[in-house]
């Protein structure tokens, strides 16, 4: 009779993104890297990462028409059946969605496939970019004057020091070490819809408060070493922030509009001159029939963020804008092309048509 025990297998990055603590310079993975075995592992990854984002655009896009369909129904007097039959299919395909979602993992298994995507063997997480902007532009600080004066030399960084350090927040925040060798001059405070860690606090971004009563940031509980540390909390997060890091996040979400918001409450989170990091996948530049470059620079500049410096890398696309809070707001100017909706300054407009392209875009 054959053993019905399984045999445990080769080691595999799925199941090593199942450890809390990962090590990404772990001899195991390095191995599966040597061998090949992590490529089949890095496209079921990237498959479940592009499948979750279809079903979360999907969800968005029902969960709007159903707001509209029961608003449109509450605001008429006569008994909509057409309306009432469209609400109960969206129902049905929600719950269907959501089904989906529960049996890739849900967001829990997603973020263990972006964690291995931020893997060093992939080049990485987004942050060295980042970082190594910050250090080129600290070189030049004569003419970037938000650039606060950094102190690495002095090993006790008292509480004054500390309040020179950059303030950012890190939303979507897998890894709250991801600016462990920065913890001398950046602050980082970091939130996710699903914290995987005690450091990471709960939370929407949407819902970050743009000041607090409480000025001590959590991310002064951070040293080097210490694991024990007070957990951070809602209320312990609030703007302003030097930086707002928001990196892979605005394409995970579906609904457009909220896209646009994402980028608006930056603004409103931001110090006067701070700086917004945003990354995003590559196609959604250089691939989508209703967005690119040039549309990101104006709907970043209609926000009155500059671009100080982009990156286009295989897969990414790396941006660092500055907030000018000195040139007027533009934000009550109306595009003549509002396709419909007067209330959107750029709206979804084609802008491409090519075979294959996607239709990521964001509206304001
Ligand atoms: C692809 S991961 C990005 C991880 C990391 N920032 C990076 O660059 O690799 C997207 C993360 O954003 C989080 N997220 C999406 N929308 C969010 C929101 N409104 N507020 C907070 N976190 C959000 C998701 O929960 C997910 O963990």
């Amino acid at each position: 009779m054959k053993s019905k025990r399984k045999s445990k297998g080769p080691v595999t990055a799925s199941k090593l993104v199942k450890n809390t603590s990962l090590d990404f310079n772990s001899p195991a993975l390095k191995k599966l890297s040597e061998t090949g075995g992590i490529k089949k592992e890095y496209s079921k990854t990237s498959s479940i990462i592009r499948e979750f984002h279809n079903l979360n655009k999907r969800l968005a896009i029902i969960r709007k028409n159903r707001q509209f369909h029961e608003s449109s129904h509450q605001n008429s007097s006569k008994p909509a059946a057409l309306d009432q039959s469209a609400l109960s299919d969206e129902v049905i395909e929600e719950n269907e969605i959501l089904k989906k979602l529960d049996l890739l993992g849900g967001l829990n298994e997603y973020q263990k496939a972006s964690i291995l995507g931020q893997s060093k063997l992939r080049g990485g997480d987004t942050s060295r970019w980042l970082v190594k902007v910050l250090l080129k532009l600290r070189k030049k600080r004569s003419t970037c004057a938000t650039i606060k004066p950094i102190n690495k030399s002095s090993p006790d960084i008292s509480a004054a020091k500390r309040n020179d350090k950059l303030k950012l927040l890190d939303v979507g925040c897998l890894d709250p070490f991801n600016y462990k060798k920065e913890f001398s001059w950046i602050n980082p405070v970091c939130i996710d819809l699903n914290s995987q860690h005690h450091k990471i606090i709960k939370m929407d971004f949407l819902s970050v408060p743009i000041s607090t009563h409480h000025p001590q940031l959590p991310a002064d509980n951070y040293s080097r070493n210490s694991e024990a540390q007070s957990p951070n909390d809602e209320k312990s997060c609030a703007g302003p922030f030097d930086i707002v890091s928001l990196s892979l996040v605005v394409n995970f979400e579906g609904d457009v509009i909220k896209r646009g918001e994402m980028l608006r409450h930056s603004k409103r989170l931001l110090t006067p001159n701070g700086y917004l990091f945003l990354v995003l996948p590559l196609p959604c530049i250089d691939n989508s029939r209703y967005f690119d470059h040039s549309r990101l620079l104006q709907i970043a500049s209609h926000l009155n963020f500059t671009a100080v410096e982009f990156h286009h890398s295989n897969k990414l696309a790396y941006y660092l804008f500055q907030l000018d809070s000195a040139t007027p707001n533009s934000s009550t100017t109306k595009s003549s092309n509002t396709n419909g909706n007067p209330s959107l300054i750029f709206p979804k407009k084609l802008l491409h048509n090519k075979k294959n392209m996607n239709n990521f875009t964001i509206v304001i």
